[in-house]
């Protein structure tokens, strides 16, 4: 009887204990409702997260209806020009709006007070950044300065960067801009149909020449920023607009591929001329980003340290050197389409040039005397932004303004488009006109006029804690560039068979959120006999038989 007692006891025990049985009678159950509980969550989560808290009181934002789930609204954005919807939307929603795009809440801001108050004022909640789908982890790493969190990696790198700016505003970028601008100008007097890719170019070497000493690498820089930038949008790598697709393999979404391939070849690339640079470090050698950023180290002692290693150093070096191209050269080939566009405004700079700069070439000591000049490549970036949709911040707090609820988490977006073409800001929005910044009764103009107009300030770069640190130098470039442009060449429209001009087409834009004008055509050609003689001594005074070497 024992024994029988013994063995069906046995038998239950083996058979409610053994996982197979747990799996059929308990584990499933279990495990379907945990997962039903997670997917209700997430949806309560994605329908409430930007709901006031409950009796605050506060208003939800207004925007567009999310019609799909999780996608948002990305059925009606043009993902190749999104900044066209968003400043529809900013139209109907009085410049301020959220919606949800690839389940994220954003939150466009086109109002000036709105932006003062968050980025500025309540800049401790407001100047971090968002993950990037296609660059998973990119806030919390220490390789791209801007995408940054608001990390101890950020504060190191920015300091770094600040104190590059300053040394070379104060050191008058080495000579190097005016340098470029002799072999640019010989370039265009050469082949000024390729305009469009000797401008980067020019950019890229200035850029090289202050990081790691000289302008070889340059051609390689243009090709890792050029491809850099066109990752960074909602036009970019399918992971920026569907984040959830970065959990899958690269064979099923080719984009990640691209983007891992894309970062090796720029890891090598900064490496190398990190690499080339130090070893080649000579006493009395120009300064440049490479050994400030070796110096800074060496000079620090334990946890004062600029960098961590010389890796995040060379990242530095990399990231400040990559920036400053297609930044600079998108509002540069802008210039030269307003120009074209505009004969009217090219006599008039080039009159107050040929008073003010006798036989030599444009450079950033004539800045004072040349407010038509400046006022003309304000106008535009103002006419149209480069950074339509701004650079995005990370909300780390619930915030309110005017009764609105921003909720923690969300996306915030100052839509720099919707401010360029704000009429109460600039009169005449959509009109190409330097004037508005020289005209007295203007409510755009500024005195004195030896100082302004200038770029450094404007809204395209930005504001608070996060604002562009590259001001200086993209008003240098662009000045000694534009400058020496309008002084040498007239930029004319191509003709057609019978004569008549062919306008280039200023809504040709690109699809980069960082970006410029598509190529155009248009003719380039030196002023008189006089000019190209100055531009060819120019440059064979400097380059002469060293320029394979440069
Ligand atoms: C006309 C040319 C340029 C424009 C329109 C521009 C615009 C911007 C904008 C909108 C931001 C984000 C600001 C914010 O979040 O509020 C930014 C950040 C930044 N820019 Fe520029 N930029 C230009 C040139 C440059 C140059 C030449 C450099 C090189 C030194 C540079 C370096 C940076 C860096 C390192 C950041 C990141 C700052 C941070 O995240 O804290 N930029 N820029």
């Amino acid at each position: 009887m024992n024994s029988t007692i013994n063995t069906t006891f046995a038998k239950l025990s083996e058979t409610l204990l053994s996982p197979t049985h747990y799996q059929r009678s308990l584990i499933r159950p279990i495990l379907s409702t945990i997962v039903l509980c997670l997917v209700v969550y997430q949806l309560i989560k994605y329908f409430t997260s930007d709901l006031p808290p409950f009796g605050s009181g506060l208003k939800r934002l207004p925007g567009p209806i999310s019609t799909v789930p999780y996608l948002g609204r990305i059925h009606d954005v043009d993902r190749m020009h999104a900044w066209d919807s968003m400043k529809k939307f900013s139209d109907q929603y009085d410049g301020l709006f959220s919606c949800t795009l690839g389940g994220e809440t954003h939150i466009w801001v086109a109002r000036e007070d709105i932006a003062q108050d968050l980025l500025c004022k309540n800049a401790a909640i407001s100047s971090a950044r968002g993950d990037l789908g296609a660059y998973p982890g990119v806030t919390q790493d220490r390789k791209y300065l801007p995408l940054l969190g608001y990390t101890k990696h950020l504060i190191r790198q920015k300091k770094f960067a600040h104190a590059m700016v300053t040394r070379n505003v104060d050191r008058k970028y080495y000579g190097h801009i005016s340098l470029e601008a002799k072999r640019f100008l010989h370039e265009i007097l050469m082949r000024p149909e390729d305009f469009f890719d000797l401008i980067p170019l020019f950019c890229a070497r200035v850029s090289a020449r202050l990081a790691y000493g000289d302008a070889q690498s340059a051609p390689e820089h243009v090709r890792n920023a050029g491809t850099f930038i066109s990752q960074l949008g909602p036009s970019g790598p399918i992971t920026n607009l569907v984040p959830l697709l970065r959990f899958l393999p690269e064979l099923l979404v080719p984009d990640i591929r691209t983007v891992r391939l894309r970062q090796e070849a720029e890891e090598r690339l900064w490496r190398r001329c990190f690499t080339e640079a130090e070893n080649t470090m000579k006493e009395g050698q120009h300064e440049t980003y490479t050994n400030a950023s070796l110096r800074t180290k060496a000079g620090g002692n334990g946890e004062n340290l600029l960098f961590e290693d010389k890796d995040e150093a060379m990242y530095a070096v990399g990231m400040l050197c990559t920036v400053s191209i297609f930044t600079i050269g998108g509002p540069a080939v802008l210039f030269v389409l307003a120009m074209v566009l505009h004969p009217e405004w090219q006599r008039k700079i080039r009159e107050e040039i040929d008073i003010v700069v006798s036989e030599e070439m444009v450079d950033l000591k004539h800045s004072p005397q040349l407010p038509t000049l400046r006022a003309a490549i304000l106008e535009a970036i103002r006419w149209r932004t480069t950074v339509p949709l701004g650079v995005p911040r990370l909300l780390e707090k619930n915030y309110t303004f005017d009764g609105y609820h921003f909720p923690k988490d969300a996306v915030v977006h100052v839509l720099d488009i919707a401010l360029s073409r704000d009429p109460e800001r600039y009169l005449n929005p959509s009109e190409y006109n330097p004037g508005r910044w020289l005209d007295e009764k203007s409510p755009n103009y500024k005195t004195p006029l030896t100082e302004y107009p200038r770029l450094k300030g404007h809204h395209i770069f930005g504001r608070g804690r996060r604002m562009c640190p590259g001001q200086d130098l993209a008003e240098a470039e662009l000045f000694v560039l534009c400058g020496n442009l309008l002084k040498f060449f007239d930029l004319r429209p191509k003709l057609d068979r019978k004569g008549n001009p062919i306008w280039p087409d200023p809504d040709r834009w690109g699809t980069d959120v960082i970006g410029g004008p598509l190529p155009f055509e248009c003719n380039i050609e030196i002023r008189d006999e006089g000019k190209r003689i100055c531009v060819e001594r120019a440059y064979f005074g400097t380059f002469g038989d060293k320029i394979q070497s440069m």
